[in-house]
């Protein structure tokens, strides 16, 4: 018998790729609850405290208050939503980041928030090594497929299929700010500008440069390089030397668990664009909560994954 996993949330849009992810693995036993019972919090807590290991894939208050009903001091959580990443007690499930063995030895992980694993992914490393400066004001432009924003986002723009491109955030208190400062160790909370485009899935996040203007920062060949170095031998970043003019998110694109990295420079090195393309319900969601649970099990992180 496998360790067994209950799904919280388990028909939603996260939670319904994990099960797909987990589907038909022997290591471990799925446990899902019926319909009837999804929202029942008697048998929610049964679940949460018979599991071995819990997946949260709610919205933030019962994500909350799930960890509440955990009476015992062995179920070990994945959170997927946004209510524990800079919570004490908590770590942040970003392995190549964070450190592999830190979230296989944790009980309690939260699973970054897609744009940030863009974002951090990019500069967490570059910042770290002293090649881009902690207490430089970054601003961070990024588009996400309308998964993104679950059922309800899901649901509009499959009713109104006239929207193109939506800007929002623009209140400037995106949920995503304080892991994004936290997590990079920046003096600054970054200004963050997220859009969504009209396809299921796909996300791009952008950090536009001036280097010149920033003391002590590296050339782009040298950041590019230093992010080589940094996720070498990983089967899930990848880091491109290519310098392509245009980047696609494609409407059509398949279920992704990878995070694809790039530094484009200007001619004279002065500028540069770091760019990260996921897949929001991928590496931003799902792929990486299956990439967790591998870990805090013991198993090799790619199992179950689509690299
Ligand atoms: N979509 C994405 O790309 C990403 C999502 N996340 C996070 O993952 C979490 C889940 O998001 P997502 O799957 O997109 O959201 P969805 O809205 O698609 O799914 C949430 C699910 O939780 C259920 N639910 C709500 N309240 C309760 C409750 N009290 N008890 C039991 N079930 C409940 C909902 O039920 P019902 O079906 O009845 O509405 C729904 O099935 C969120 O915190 C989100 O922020 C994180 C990264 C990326
Ligand atoms: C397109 C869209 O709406 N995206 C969501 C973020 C999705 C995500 O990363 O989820 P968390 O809520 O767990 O952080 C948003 O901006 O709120």
């Amino acid at each position: 018998m496998g360790a067994s996993v209950f799904i919280d949330g388990a028909a939603g849009t996260t939670g319904l790729e994990i099960a797909e992810r987990l589907a038909g693995r022997s290591e471990f036993d799925l446990v899902i609850l019926t319909d009837e019972k999804r929202k029942d919090d008697a048998a929610r807590a049964e679940a949460l405290n018979d599991a071995d290991f819990v997946i949260l894939c709610l919205p933030d208050d019962a994500a909350k208050a799930a960890v509440g009903m955990i009476r015992n001091e062995s179920t070990r959580v994945i959170d997927a939503s946004s209510a524990h990443r800079v919570a004490d007690g908590w770590t942040y499930g970003f392995p190549e980041v964070m450190g592999r063995e830190t979230v296989a030895a944790a009980r309690f992980v939260s699973n970054p928030g897609c744009y940030p694993t863009g974002f951090i992914g990019l500069l967490a490393p570059l910042v770290r090594a002293g090649l881009l400066p902690a207490d430089w004001p970054y601003v961070c432009h990024a588009v996400s497929g309308y998964s993104g924003g679950g059922k309800a986002l899901i649901a509009r723009y499959e009713e109104d299929r006239d929207i193109a491109f939506r800007a929002y955030g623009l209140s400037l208190g995106h949920k995503h700010v304080p892991e994004m400062q936290a997590h990079v160790g920046l003096e600054h909370a970054p200004l963050f500008a997220p859009a969504v485009v009209p396809a299921h899935r796909g996300m791009l996040a952008e950090v536009p440069l001036h280097l010149s203007a920033m003391a002590g920062a590296g050339t782009p060949d040298q950041l590019r390089a230093a992010l080589a170095d940094f996720y070498a031998g990983s089967p899930i970043v990848k880091v491109e030397a290519d310098q392509p003019d245009e980047l696609l998110l494609r409407a059509s694109m398949v279920p992704a668990d990878t995070l694809t990295l790039r530094v484009l420079g200007s001619k004279d090195g002065s500028q540069a664009r770091l760019v990260a393309m996921l897949d929001n319900l991928g590496k931003g969601a799902s792929g990486a909560a299956v990439q967790n649970l591998n870990l805090m099990a013991g198993l090799d992180e790619t199992s179950g994954l689509r690299l």
